[in-house]
């Protein structure tokens, strides 16, 4: 499988008032281009602990990141990120919000023009080409996440890395965003990474689910990989025994052989 991201025995130790703190360790995963890999595991285990690594928000104690060839030292426009809680500036416009990394990325060297063309193709391709001009306040919480998947893909990163991005929508609207970002990521060929809680939606988006043991010194438990052809259709998988299986396998895992640390101390 060609590599275009690597995490090679990659690891994370936090500095804590009661000492070292080991949230991740031993982290070896290839992501091929093109490639959709969700992120699941129980609360607190480290998925977003790895996605910031694979960001660039934090270093690694031990191991290293490499991203189409180069490592990983710190944030940069081949990987844009699409947090749960959308993040937009308040003050600006949804067009404003995503026009303003367009031009941090492409503003040395392309024309003003150029840069709106590029602001509203985003917004065109996340179907929101009507409400660029509100304000965020105006908009709808699908909307704002929206605007917020917008302003990734618009710097046109080598990967797009998502936490959560649909956790705090209602079932409709996010089975919704599931389908947009399902003919989004076809139309761009974007590589993914994502980390979501939901069974169902790791089924439903990815290539290739990884599977995370419980913390403290999180690692990756299994990989399993989709065999589902795409294009999806969630109304057709319902009826799929792949599909069932996949669900079953995800379930298998975090419910018998990683059973979340509380209900093991229920029990
Ligand atoms: N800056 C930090 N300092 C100390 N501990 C941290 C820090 N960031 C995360 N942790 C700890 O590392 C572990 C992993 O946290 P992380 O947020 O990555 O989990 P998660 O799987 O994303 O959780 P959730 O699904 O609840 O969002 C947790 O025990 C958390 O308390």
């Amino acid at each position: 499988m060609e590599k275009f991201l690597s995490i090679q025995r990659a690891g994370q130790v936090f500095k804590t008032r009661k000492g070292a703190f080991v949230a991740l360790r031993n982290i070896d995963l290839n992501v091929a281009q093109g490639e959709f890999i969700t992120l699941i595991g129980h609360s607190g285990c480290g998925k977003s602990t790895l996605l910031n690594l694979i960001a660039g928000l934090t270093r690694p104690t031990s191991g290293v990141l490499i991203c189409a060839g180069r490592e990983i030292a710190g944030p940069g426009p081949d990987r844009g990120v699409v947090f749960q809680n959308h993040s937009l500036l308040p003050w600006l416009s949804c067009f404003d919000n995503v026009h303003l990394g367009v031009e941090q990325v492409f503003g040395q060297r392309e024309s003003k023009v150029r840069l709106r063309e590029r602001t509203s193709a985003a917004l065109a391709l996340v179907g929101l080409s009507h409400a660029q001009q509100k304000m965020p306040h105006e908009v709808s919480g699908g909307m704002k996440q929206r605007v917020g998947i917008a302003r990734a893909l618009a710097i046109e990163p080598k990967v797009l890395l998502m936490d959560e991005p649909f956790g705090a929508l209602d079932a409709l609207t996010r089975a919704r965003l599931q389908d947009e970002l399902l003919e989004i990521v076809a139309a761009t060929r974007s590589t993914v990474v994502m980390v979501t809680h939901d069974i169902d939606e790791a089924v439903l988006l990815s290539d290739r689910i990884v599977m995370l043991t419980n913390g403290p010194a999180a690692t990756i438990g299994e990989i399993l990989p989709v065999p589902l052809p795409r294009p999806r259709d969630r109304v057709a998988l319902a009826d799929d025994p792949a599909y069932h299986a996949c669900r079953a396998a995800v379930t298998d895992f975090l419910y018998r052989k990683q059973s979340h640390p509380a209900a093991r101390e229920a029990a």
